[in-house]
C-alpha cells in the first residue's frame, strides 16, 4: 500500500509522510518533517477551473487564499505571501533584489513579498503609462497576450542591483518568465542573476532543467502537477449564471448613474504607481496614508465588508481590506466578515458542481477601457462594498457597470475610493 504525498496528492510514498526523506517521483516534494508542518499544500490550495475558449491552455490554476479571483481573507492571504518572502529572505539577505510582479494576478503577491523584503518593486503592465519606453513581453497562452515592463526604471536601476526576482501566482511552463529574460539579457548584456519565486510551481522536469541550466533560480510554496488539470477543467458543465450587461437594466433604470458616482467617490491623494519601479517602504507608506484617508471619510461601522481590487490593481486594495480586518478583529474564519477580491480580465466559464470555483459571473467593461471587458465572479452581498481603483475618472462606463453588478448581487451601501 502507498500513502499519500502531502505536497501533490498522489500516492507516491512507501511510508506515511513524517520525516523520511523520500523524495515524491511526481512532484519531487522531499519527506521533511519542517517543511510537513508548516506547509501549504496542493489540495489546501488549489481549484482548476476552465478557461472559456482558450485553445493553448485550457485550465485555469485558481489559488484559493491568494484573493484574486475568488473572495479571500485578506490576513489569510498576506501570511502566505510572508512565507514566501521568508524564502527570499533566507536565500538573499546580502543581495540587492528588484522584485518584478506579474500582471494581473501577482501584482499584489509581488508588492508583498517586497514590502517583506524592503526592497525596490516593480509589476509588469498590459496598461499605458505616459512619457516611458517600454520592453515588451508576450505571455503567450493567455487571455491577453501582450505584457510591458517600464524600461526607463529597469535602465535606471540595472547597475545598482545583484538580481531580479520574477514573482507568481503560478508557474506552470516557465515560458513568460523565460521571454522577459531573453529581453532583459539581450537589452543589457550584463551577467545579471534571475530567480523566480511563485506560490505554485507545476513546471516539469524538463523545463526546470532548463531552468537550472541557465542557473534561474526557483522558489516555491507548493509544487502541483499539472497530467489531470486539463481533463479536470474539460469535463465541467459551465451551466453556471452567466450576467450581462442587458442582465442590469432594472437596477440602471432605478438610479441616475452620474449623480449616484457624485455622491458615493471619494478622491484619495498620494498615489504612488507600481508600474514605475517603487521603494517598498515607500510604497506601504502610501498605502498606509490611503488606509488613513479611507478611515476618516467613510466611517466603517458594518462587520460585512468587501474591498474590491480592480484589475491589475490590487495591492492596495488588499493592504486596505486588512486593515479593516485587523479593525473589525475577525479572529478565525466563521467570524471574519470582510472578504477582498478583484475585477479581472480573465474570461473563465462558470459552472454549478459543488467543487467548481466559480458559480456566477457578472460581465463587466473595464473601468480602465469600455472596449475591454472584464468580469467579477461569485459575488455575494455584503453589508458594504468599497471599490478601490486607480483607473481613470472619465472612463465612466466601466464605473457604471460594475456599480450595476454589485446592485444586481443584492449590495446597495457602495464606495468608490480613487487614488490618485
Ligand atoms: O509558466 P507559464 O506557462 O508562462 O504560465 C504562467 C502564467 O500563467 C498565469 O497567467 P494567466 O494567463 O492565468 O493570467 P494573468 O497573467 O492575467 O494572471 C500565471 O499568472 C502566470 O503569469
Amino acid at each position: 500500500m502507498n500513502y499519500k504525498c502531502p505536497c501533490c496528492g498522489f500516492y507516491t510514498f512507501k511510508e506515511k509522510a513524517g520525516g523520511s526523506y523520500d523524495i515524491c517521483p511526481v512532484c519531487f516534494w522531499e519527506d521533511d518533517m519542517i517543511q510537513l508542518e508548516n506547509m501549504y499544500t496542493e489540495n489546501q490550495l488549489v481549484k482548476i477551473a476552465k478557461r472559456e475558449n482558450n485553445k493553448k491552455r485550457n485550465y485555469l490554476v485558481v489559488n484559493k487564499i491568494q484573493g484574486k479571483h475568488i473572495p479571500v481573507i485578506p490576513s489569510k492571504a498576506f501570511a502566505m505571501f510572508k512565507e514566501l518572502a521568508e524564502l527570499l529572505k533566507k536565500e538573499y539577505f546580502n543581495e540587492r533584489l528588484l522584485l518584478v510582479g506579474f500582471a494581473e494576478t501577482a501584482t499584489a503577491i509581488g508588492a508583498s513579498v517586497a514590502s517583506f523584503l524592503n526592497c525596490n518593486y516593480i509589476q509588469t503592465t498590459r496598461e499605458q503609462v505616459s512619457n516611458v519606453e517600454y520592453l515588451f513581453f508576450s505571455e503567450t497562452h493567455s487571455h491577453a497576450t501582450e505584457q510591458k515592463l517600464v524600461k526607463d526604471d529597469i535602465d535606471a536601476v540595472i547597475d545598482k542591483i545583484d538580481r531580479i526576482v520574477f514573482i507568481e501566482d503560478e508557474v506552470t511552463t516557465g515560458n513568460t518568465i523565460r521571454n522577459i529574460i531573453d529581453i532583459l539579457e539581450d537589452t543589457y548584456q550584463k551577467g545579471i542573476k534571475f530567480s523566480v519565486a511563485s506560490l505554485l510551481n507545476g513546471m516539469s522536469r524538463e523545463a526546470e532543467q532548463n531552468y537550472q541550466a541557465k542557473s534561474i533560480q526557483m522558489h516555491y510554496l507548493v509544487k502541483t502537477n499539472h497530467a489531470e488539470y486539463e481533463k479536470k477543467a474539460e469535463k465541467y458543465k459551465g451551466d453556471g449564471f452567466y450576467y450581462k450587461e442587458e442582465d442590469y437594466k432594472e437596477e440602471a433604470f432605478q438610479l441616475n448613474l452620474d449623480e449616484w458616482i457624485q455622491n458615493h467617490c471619494i478622491t484619495c491623494s498620494g498615489y504612488l504607481n507600481a508600474r514605475r519601479i517603487v521603494n517598498s517602504k515607500g510604497y506601504e507608506d502610501s498605502c498606509a496614508l490611503l488606509w488613513e484617508q479611507i478611515k476618516n471619510k467613510l466611517l466603517l461601522r458594518e462587520r460585512r465588508i468587501l474591498v474590491l481590487g480592480t484589475e491589475e490593481f490590487m495591492y492596495p486594495a488588499l493592504y486596505v481590506a486588512l486593515q479593516i480586518e485587523k479593525e473589525i478583529g475577525c479572529k478565525c474564519d466563521s467570524e471574519s466578515e470582510v472578504r477582498f477580491h478583484a475585477t479581472t480580465r480573465s474570461p473563465i466559464i462558470v459552472s454549478r458542481e459543488q467543487e467548481y470555483p466559480f458559480h456566477e459571473r457578472y460581465q463587466l467593461k473595464s473601468l480602465y477601457d469600455k472596449k475591454r471587458t472584464t468580469y467579477l465572479y461569485d459575488l455575494k452581498d455584503y453589508e458594504r462594498v468599497i471599490v478601490i481603483t486607480d483607473a481613470p475618472a472619465d472612463e465612466k462606463e466601466g464605473l457604471y457597470s460594475l456599480l450595476l453588478a454589485l446592485r444586481k448581487s443584492g449590495n446597495q451601501k457602495i464606495d468608490i475610493v480613487r487614488w490618485c
